[in-house]
């Protein structure tokens, strides 16, 4: 079970997760840099979060043209776990693996806290590991969060169980009905603004992100069996 970390020029969450899955899970991991172009071997792919090519334009919207993108859109078409958050997120949006879109934030201004989130779904590849209706605590540091999408899919995203997270206080960026992570119609592709992998530790306030990763692996041990 292998899981790739892919490295953009801005990334800055990168280290945070291949901890969170290297060290902490005990997984096997690797960096993976966007200059490449395959992903054999690789079980799972996680896009980190951080300032892919500085924000410019708009978070994501370059690095989605990166050298790693097709076999990133190809490994998703095959039903494997793909798994982006912050940046992350904002680039499989980009890329069109995820329906909607991220706007700047509703006060327009960074936001920068740990928050309460719902996980409204237990039954998926990501989210195995939570007890149902549980609301736990997962750290938010980003300027465009503001999850928008027009009422079709917004529909199609409730009737396909595809809301998998939402922010259970104050909505702290403007997102379409608390919205802060979502799949694909699939289920194999995951993106959240909240950060599970900087919640791995008690000693940084919250571990509420172990079973996160937990799930992933449950999921893998059950598909390779
Ligand atoms: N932590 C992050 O990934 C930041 C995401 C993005 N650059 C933003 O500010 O919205």
């Amino acid at each position: 079970m292998k899981f790739a970390v892919i490295t953009f020029p801005g990334s800055n969450c990168d280290h945070d997760i291949y901890y969170a899955v290297g060290t902490v899970m005990g997984a096997d991991v690797d960096f993976v840099s966007h200059h490449e172009t395959s992903l054999a071997g690789y079980d799972v792919v996680l896009l980190p979060g951080g300032f892919s090519y500085g924000d410019y334009l708009r978070c994501g919207a370059i690095a989605r043209f990166s050298n790693i993108m097709p076999a990133v859109i190809e490994f998703a078409k095959a039903g494997k776990p793909v798994f982006g958050t912050c940046n992350g997120f904002q680039i499989l949006l980009e890329a069109g693996l995820l329906p909607g879109a991220l706007k700047p934030n509703a006060q327009l201004k960074f936001v920068c806290d740990t928050i309460p989130l719902n996980v409204c779904q237990t039954e998926t590849m990501f989210t195995n590991a939570y007890e149902k209706d549980t609301c736990i605590q997962l750290p938010i540091a980003h300027g465009e969060g503001n999850y928008y999408c027009d009422e079709e899919t917004l529909a199609q995203l409730k009737e396909n169980k595809q809301i998998i997270f939402t922010y259970a206080g104050e909505n702290p960026n403007g997102s379409l009905e608390n919205i802060a992570g979502i799949t694909n119609e699939a289920g194999n592709v995951l993106g959240m603004m909240p950060h599970p992998e900087r919640a791995m530790e008690e000693l940084l306030g919250s571990t509420d992100g172990v079973k996160f990763f937990q799930s992933i692996i449950n999921h893998l041990r059950k598909v390779t069996v």
